[in-house]
């Protein structure tokens, strides 16, 4: 019966549609035609002058949303105090905004990447503080309205969930979290905050430290919108879609979101068939883990070819992470995981082609469980709440139509997002 209904939309569609057009599909496609925000990537100075790099990032059906790699670290941007060089992450915001790709900005405070002068100049702490804020406040004004996301602070603790040694907690102490996120809010009240970490993925001490990080940062009365989980995962290693599902839900329990920031799955270089086999299930139950919680907002893989990969300078002998090889060639299987990862979602809006094939009886890939989670029911936005665009108050997404409450009406806050005012 389900076959038969399948075979009959797929002649009205192509009766309705005429000649042939292209269907929109890719990694950012299905993940927007299941509720998300996006699926994207991170990327480095060192493919912007490579044209075939550029243009396959700049294929929205795959990626919707990039983050620079290090393009906005602190060592870039303040290398020298209070002379800010905002030029080379300009070079990204410009790329998103040409691609209308969602830009994920990365990372305000952070140990590491941070140049010597910030740890090495007595600064004590009200300097320290100051020093810190007056980074934020720059940096984010100077990206205001093109940042939809930004990691305020990046990797705070150590593996047992204690914090770990850097100059700002050293000086500070864990309030120069609040302080920060505070600071960040100051600056552009619409961008998202997120708390970035790695090895955050699975529960554990050092998830539950990050945990404690959100609920300190509320405790301030500070807001804080997200976590996010770097997720820089290991071939046969990786959490499973239960474990994905139980930790995503820890966090958003506090009531922040969560998005996948910075996965790959590296493995032994030459990959083994056998390892490229499991690398794609494991990217697939990346997928099917964020699928299975509404805030989880999206996902961005480490950038996408193992061509300008980190791992091989940080991991010797290991590499070969990303759905695209050093030749720029798509792995045909590690793509399809992830898309398979996404299930078939709900087809865009754009018109359909005349198939190219004789439709078959059953659908080629039948619908993971993750992928026919219920759709919640007519969710409705309460005030101050708010909605990504392609939602809308009152739009429909995957997850149905999301209504403003009563008295209250839908406004359109950036580009990104509308809110119930
Ligand atoms: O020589 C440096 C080179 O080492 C530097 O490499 C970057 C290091 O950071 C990488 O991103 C981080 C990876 O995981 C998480 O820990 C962080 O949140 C990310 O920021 C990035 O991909 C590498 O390119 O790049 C600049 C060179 O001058």
């Amino acid at each position: 019966m389900i076959a038969h209904s399948f075979t009959l939309l797929l002649a009205a569609t192509s009766a309705l549609a005429g000649p042939l057009q292209r269907r929109a599909d890719g990694l950012n496609t299905r993940a927007k035609n299941n509720g998300k925000l996006y699926f994207g990537t991170a990327v480095d100075s060192s493919g912007q002058s490579d044209s075939n790099y550029m243009n396959i990032l700049s294929n929205s059906d795959d990626f919707g949303q990039i983050t620079p790699a290090n393009a906005m670290k602190w060592d870039t941007v303040e290398r020298s105090r209070n002379s800010f060089n905002f030029g080379p992450g300009d070079a990204v915001a410009n790329i998103a905004a040409r691609n209308g790709q969602f830009l994920r900005c990365h990372a305000l405070v952070w140990h590491s990447q941070l140049p010597s002068w910030v740890g090495s100049s007595g600064f004590n702490n009200a300097t320290l503080i100051q020093v810190m804020k007056n980074h934020i406040t720059q940096t984010v004004t100077h990206w205001k309205g093109k940042c939809g996301h930004w990691d305020v602070v990046n990797e705070a603790l150590n593996e047992d969930g204690s914090y770990r040694s850097s100059p700002f907690y050293n000086v500070i102490g864990e309030a120069f979290l609040p302080i920060a996120f505070a600071a960040a809010a100051a600056a552009d009240p619409d961008v998202k905050l997120y708390y970035n970490d790695y090895n955050i993925e699975t529960p554990g001490a050092k998830a539950s430290g990050a945990q404690r990080i959100v609920r300190l940062i509320k405790s301030y009365g500070v807001k804080i919108d997200g976590v996010g989980q770097q997720a820089h995962l290991i071939v046969g290693q990786s959490p499973s879609v239960a474990t994905w599902t139980s930790n995503i839900n820890a966090f958003t329990s506090l009531g922040v979101d969560v998005a996948i920031t910075e996965l790959d799955i590296r493995t032994k270089t030459p990959a083994s068939s056998s390892a490229v086999a499991q690398q794609a299930i494991d990217y697939a139950n990346s997928v099917k883990g964020c699928l299975s919680n509404t805030r989880c907002v999206g996902i961005t893989i480490w950038d996408f070819t193992d061509k300008y990969s980190w791992i091989p300078s940080v991991f010797p002998g290991e590499g070969s992470a990303l759905p695209w090889d050093s030749n720029l060639q798509k792995k045909q299987q590690v793509y399809n995981g992830i898309l398979s990862g996404w299930g078939s979602g709900t087809p865009t809006a754009t018109p359909t082609a005349t198939p190219t094939a004789t439709p078959t009886e059953t659908p080629t890939s039948s619908p993971t469980s993750s992928s026919t989670t219920t759709p919640t029911a007519t969710p409705t936005s309460s005030p101050g709440e708010t909605v990504p665009k392609w939602q809308q108050c009152g739009g429909t997404g995957y997850e149905g139509p999301t209504q403003c409450v009563s008295g209250t009406t839908c406004t359109m806050l950036n580009q990104w997002y509308y809110q119930c005012l």
